[in-house]
């Protein structure tokens, strides 16, 4: 198996590039190396890869954030010949938290040594603006206004730089909190129709976590077949504080204003418009009275190491 490193040189305020300096002094295996140089140059190279199947397997580390694994997931997706890793070196790290992830140069040498676990994994799709994959999660509402927010801050790199990165989410949910309107929404799925009014947020999982270690949908199991809903309505401002504290947690599950649902596929549509998110990547409004459709791609990647569920820790099904 070839190893392959992606570099994201910008991540975590441009950290990332310090820390892929000392990390490649530690790599033993012959590997080969890419940088990136701006947003979907990572998924480029992916594409890449998983356009050329040849004698060996591959394997894509990312080096960096969530952004970049990512981008490295949806471009390989559906190539069988292509194993993806990572190291995180990004400021959320929400990847490393739900899917096992590398912590040293000698955990990817034993990796290339032995490939025990290559599960394949899920994805989901958004149907919107032509299709967006998501690993973690997608959805509209509140948490799709801080993604925007904190994605526009001039802010970001230079708290990022600092290690104050988590500074500026905090920032930008309590500026939505007094600033986000909530809307009506309806969702179908497996033929049911369900209403809800006054809505904070709805988001759709393929695994735990998001927004930089919430554990938004602890039933989420990438490994599934299925995808999670979580709508969260009907709350007052400070209760819902009080809600975002518990989904470290996991916790707000326990509150009656939180619903969770699981299936294949779900239709939101909201009365107003919303702010969506990819994986906390800003992706515009919905549009008012329009469905968007989340569905779930079963087994479209393959995950090199043990995957890590939030639910249980079962332990899957590998494919040689
Ligand atoms: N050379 C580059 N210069 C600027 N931006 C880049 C470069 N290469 C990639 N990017 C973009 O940087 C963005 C952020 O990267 P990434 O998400 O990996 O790091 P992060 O934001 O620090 O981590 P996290 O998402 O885990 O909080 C991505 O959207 C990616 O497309």
């Amino acid at each position: 198996m070839k190893a392959v490193f992606i570099v994201n040189p910008a991540a975590r305020g441009g950290k990332a590039l310090g820390k892929w300096a000392e990390f490649r002094r530690t790599v033993a295996f012959p590997y080969q190396e890419f940088m990136t140089i701006g947003p979907g140059h990572a998924k480029a190279i992916a594409r890449g890869f998983a356009a050329q199947p040849g004698q060996e397997n591959i394997l894509l580390i990312a080096f960096g954030g969530d952004g970049t694994v990512h981008e490295i997931i949806t471009g390989a997706a559906g190539a069988g010949h292509v194993v993806v890793g990572s190291v995180g070196a990004g400021s959320g790290n929400d990847f490393g938290r739900g899917f096992s992830s590398f912590g040293n140069a000698e955990e990817i040498a034993a990796y290339l040594d032995l490939r025990q676990d290559t599960p394949a994994l899920d994805l989901g799709h958004a149907g919107f603006k032509g299709g967006l994959i998501f690993v973690n999660s997608s959805g509209i509402g509140f948490d799709a206004e801080i993604s925007r927010g904190t994605g526009r801050s001039s802010m970001k790199p230079l708290l990022n730089r600092m290690g104050l990165g988590k500074f500026v989410y905090a920032l930008y949910t309590v500026r939505a909190l007094f600033t986000f309107r909530t809307f009506s929404l309806e969702v179908m799925h497996d033929e049911e129709r369900l209403s809800y009014r006054d809505v904070w947020f709805a988001t759709v999982s393929n695994q735990p976590y998001y927004g930089g270690g919430m554990k938004i949908s602890p039933q989420s199991d990438p490994a599934d077949g299925l995808l999670e809903l979580t709508v969260v309505s009907r709350l007052s401002r400070m209760k819902l504080l009080a809600v975002f504290g518990s989904v470290f947690f996991g916790a707000h599950t326990a509150f009656r204003e939180v619903d969770c649902r699981k299936s294949r596929s779900f239709s939101l549509k909201a009365d107003r418009a919303v702010p969506l998110h990819a994986d906390g990547e800003d992706a515009g409004d919905i549009e008012p009275g329009s469905p968007v459709v989340f569905t779930v791609k079963q087994k479209a990647w393959r995950l090199a190491g043990q995957q890590r569920t939030g639910r249980s820790g079962i332990k899957h099904e590998s494919t040689p």
